[in-house]
């Protein structure tokens, strides 16, 4: 019995563990290969690691030959690096690049360990808007992925500040080396401007509500957690309506409609951390630097396909295949958004949102 205390107490230190290391033994996949089967098997993302979406289209799209030169815009885990290395059979090249320094460097050690060197993969530590200078030392590619957002390891580590789920910093930078944290942004802008970043960025319907709440406050208490945040957007919820698909779900029950409340709290927070993200990461104006450069860095017949995940990432991509198209420059683009199987979408919970877009540079063509 005093046995079975004492290894319980090495375990767990208290009823829950305090820290995201202790809390995900998948942070150990060494050692805890069964609890990730299991995590995997409900459909979830174990800690630490990033499921890729959509491979076999991408795949298909991109129709890598061995000996060409490509470049993933966004490696992230490296799950999509590693099976467009695969396509490449040893020959060719590979350039990844990412913004976040921190999973950068675990991903690249875990590529190298599979025995993949430098003549066939670098990574570059990079903003993919700087896609141009790139090109300028390595010549045009004949594939080009960008898979945007954030990886599943970024929005579970609390350090990182990109979840309301468990409490952390409020920092949500992809580089936190650089840059304006989200807790400086919200303790400087004003509320219109706050308001509007809400709506632009994540079509928040409570925009003014959250942005007046979050003003008022901070004046006594500075936000610089992501539950402080999270705690002041329930706050700036309590009065609202509740919408008529929650309110009817709920009908006359008190529990229900405390419930329903709280969905409506996690709603709009999943919503003011993205607006928040796309604000301070300048993720718009990247995406859209990006998208302008992108013929450019094609080779003539080159394939490009990009994994979006909110509608106004999805505009700035169709908008752009779509002008290239017109002038000439894109001979082939997707004409309908390519979406996630149901099967995906049941393995994979994070990949609901994704749509894929794709194109292809006319034969002829070098530059734009
Ligand atoms: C969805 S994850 C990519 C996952 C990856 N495809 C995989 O298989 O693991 C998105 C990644 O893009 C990076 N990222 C986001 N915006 C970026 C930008 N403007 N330039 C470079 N990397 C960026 C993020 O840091 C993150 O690692």
């Amino acid at each position: 019995m005093d046995e079975q205390k004492h290894r319980r107490r090495i375990h767990y230190r208290g009823k829950y563990p305090r820290r995201f290391e202790e809390k995900y033994k998948e942070l150990h996949p060494e050692k805890y290969g069964e609890e990730i089967a299991h995590v995997l098997a409900k459909g979830n993302t174990p800690a630490g690691m990033h499921i890729p979406i959509m491979v076999r289209e991408i795949l298909d799209i991109l129709a890598i030959r061995p000996g060409e030169r490509g470049f993933d815009a966004t490696l992230g885990y490296g799950g999509h690096t590693c099976a467009m290395l695969e396509k490449l059979a040893g020959k060719g090249h590979l350039i990844s690049g990412d913004v976040d320094p921190i999973e950068s460097a675990k991903t690249e050690a875990r590529i190298r360990a599979k025995g993949i060197g430098p003549d066939l993969w670098e990574l570059r530590q990079m903003n993919f808007c700087q896609i141009d200078e790139l090109v300028r030392e390595t010549g045009p590619f004949d594939f080009v992925l960008a898979d945007l957002g954030v990886s599943s390891m970024q929005i579970d580590n609390p350090e990182r500040g990109f979840s309301y789920k468990s409490d952390g910093p409020l920092d949500l930078r992809l580089n936190p080396e650089t840059g304006v944290s989200a807790a400086e942004r919200l303790a400087e802008i004003d509320m219109d401007e706050l308001a509007g970043m809400l709506t632009e960025n994540a079509d928040e319907p409570y925009a003014m509500e959250i942005a007046r709440t979050i003003v008022r406050e901070r004046r006594r208490h500075p936000v610089q957690t992501t539950a402080q945040l999270h705690e002041l957007i329930a706050r700036a919820l309590r009065g609202v309506r509740l919408p008529d698909d929650l309110a009817g779900r709920a009908g006359g029950s008190a529990k229900k409609q405390a419930l329903a409340r709280e969905e409506l709290v996690k709603k709009s927070s999943a919503r003011v951390f993205q607006a928040l993200r796309i604000d301070i990461n300048q993720e718009y104006e990247a995406l859209y630097a990006f998208m302008e450069k992108l013929p450019d860095a094609l080779a003539p017949g080159g394939r490009a396909a990009v994994l979006t995940f909110h509608s106004g990432e999805d505009r700035i991509v169709k908008k752009a295949f779509q002008a290239f198209f017109r002038q000439g420059v894109y001979e082939d683009i997707a004409r309908e958004v390519v979406r996630p199987t149901r099967e995906e979408c049941r393995s994979n919970s994070r990949a609901h949102s994704t749509k894929l877009r794709w194109a292809r540079k006319s034969s002829g063509q070098a530059g734009k």
